[in-house]
C-alpha cells in the first residue's frame, strides 16, 4: 500500500523533495533512514541549516522508533489513551477571561540557539508551577538531541495530574509520531509548514482529527502563511518570530503577517499564537495589538528561578483560571 505522499510521487514522477521545492520548502528529506549520516551526506552534501539537520536526524530516529514500537501497536495504545482535553477551547476561554493573550507555557530545558536554559530541570515541577500561575496550556519539548526533551517528560507531566491541555513539541515528519504523541498523553501536536508539504499537512490533520488532537500549524513567512490558509480545517496557526533556519528572532514578523492576513484568519475562526522571543509585558502587548489570541513562551519563563512567578512578570499581572 502506498501512502498519500508516495502515491502523489508515483503519479507525478516527482520526488518528495521536488514536490516540496515547488511549494517553496527549502528543507530536504534524505528518505534513507537505514543509511549512516556519512552516506547520506556523501549523496546530498551537508545539511544546509540547523532545521534540515534536525529533520535528517529525525528521519532516522523515527525509523528506530518504528522498529521498537510498530505502528499497529502505537495506534492501538493511542486508541486506549484517556480522551484529549480541548487545547483550542482552553486558549479561547483564557483569552476571553484574562483580556490578554492566553499563555502556552513551554517546558524547555535547552535549545540549539541558546544552549542549556536551566540546570536542575524538573519538568513536572515546572509544569505544575505554570499551571498554578494561570497558564492555559503547556508545551512539552520532546526532541532529545537538540532540546534535551523527551516523550517521557510528556508522559510524566500528564501522569502527575496536570490538567492543562498539553502540546507535544516535536518535529513531526511521520504519522507514527502523531500516534505516539497521543499514546503518551498529548492533546495537541505541532506541525511545521517549513518542513511539511501541503499534502503532508492535510494528511496529518486528518489523523489529528481522528484522534481528537488539535494541530498547531507553525508558519514563519508569507509563503507558508498562504499555503496554510488554503488548507481546510486549520484551527490554530502559530507565527514563529524565530527562523528555525537562521535563528534570527524578530517579533515584527507576527505584525507583518497579520497585517496582511488578519481578515482572512478572523473570517475562518482561526486563532493565532505568537511564538518565541517574548520577554516583557511590552512584547506581549505588541503581539496582542498585532492580533494574536495566545502566546507561546519558553526561555523567558524557564530561565527565572521561579518559572511560575515569572508569568505575572511577563504579563504585568496575575493570570487566573
Ligand atoms: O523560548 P522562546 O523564545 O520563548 O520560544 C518558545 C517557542 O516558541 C520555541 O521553543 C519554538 C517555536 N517553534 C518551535 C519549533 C521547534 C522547537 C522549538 C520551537
Amino acid at each position: 500500500m502506498l501512502n498519500a505522499v508516495e502515491l502523489e510521487q508515483w503519479e507525478s514522477g516527482k520526488s518528495v523533495n521536488d514536490i516540496a521545492a515547488c511549494q517553496g520548502i527549502r528543507i530536504r528529506r534524505h528518505c534513507r533512514p537505514a543509511a549512516s549520516m556519512a552516506e547520506i551526506e556523501a549523496e546530498m552534501g551537508a545539511p544546509r541549516n540547523i532545521l534540515e539537520k534536525i529533520i535528517w536526524d529525525k528521519e532516522i530516529e523515527v525509523a528506530q522508533g518504528l522498529a521498537r514500537s510498530p505502528l499497529n501497536e502505537v495506534i492501538e495504545s493511542a486508541g486506549k489513551a484517556p480522551p484529549t482535553r480541548d487545547f483550542y477551547g482552553a486558549l479561547a476561554a483564557a483569552h476571553k477571561r484574562n483580556g490578554v493573550p492566553a499563555l502556552i507555557a513551554e517546558v524547555k530545558k535547552a535549545s540549539p540557539s541558546r544552549g542549556v536554559l536551566r540546570e536542575n530541570f524538573d519538568p513536572v515541577e515546572i509544569a505544575q508551577a505554570y499551571e498554578k500561575h494561570g497558564a492555559a496550556c503547556l508545551s512539552i519539548l520532546t526532541d532529545e538531541k537538540y532540546f534535551q526533551g523527551s516523550f517521557e517528560n510528556l508522559q510524566k507531566v500528564r501522569k502527575a495530574g496536570v490538567k492543562c491541555p498539553l502540546l507535544c513539541k516535536e518535529f513531526v515528519v511521520d504519522k507514527w509520531q502523531i500516534y505516539y504523541a497521543r499514546a503518551m498523553g498529548a492533546d495537541a501536536v505541532l506541525l511545521i509548514a517549513a518542513v511539511l508539504t501541503d499534502l503532508d499537512i492535510k494528511y496529518f490533520l486528518r489523523i489529528c482529527k481522528e484522534l481528537g488532537l488539535t494541530a498547531l500549524i507553525e508558519v514563519h513567512d508569507e509563503r507558508e502563511m498562504e499555503r496554510v490558509l488554503a488548507i481546510n480545517g486549520v484551527q490554530l496557526i502559530g507565527i514563529n518570530n524565530r527562523s528555525l533556519e537562521t535563528f534570527i528572532v524578530d517579533t515584527s514578523n507576527t505584525k507583518t503577517l497579520l497585517e496582511k492576513h488578519g481578515d482572512a484568519i478572523r473570517e475562518k475562526g482561526i486563532l493565532v499564537v505568537g511564538e518565541s522571543g517574548l520577554f516583557t509585558p511590552d512584547d506581549v502587548a505588541y503581539v496582542q495589538n498585532a492580533g494574536v489570541s495566545a502566546v507561546l513562551v519558553g526561555e523567558s519563563l524557564v530561565k527565572q528561578a521561579d518559572p511560575g512567578q515569572a508569568i505575572a512578570g511577563l504579563f504585568g499581572k496575575e493570570l487566573v483560571h
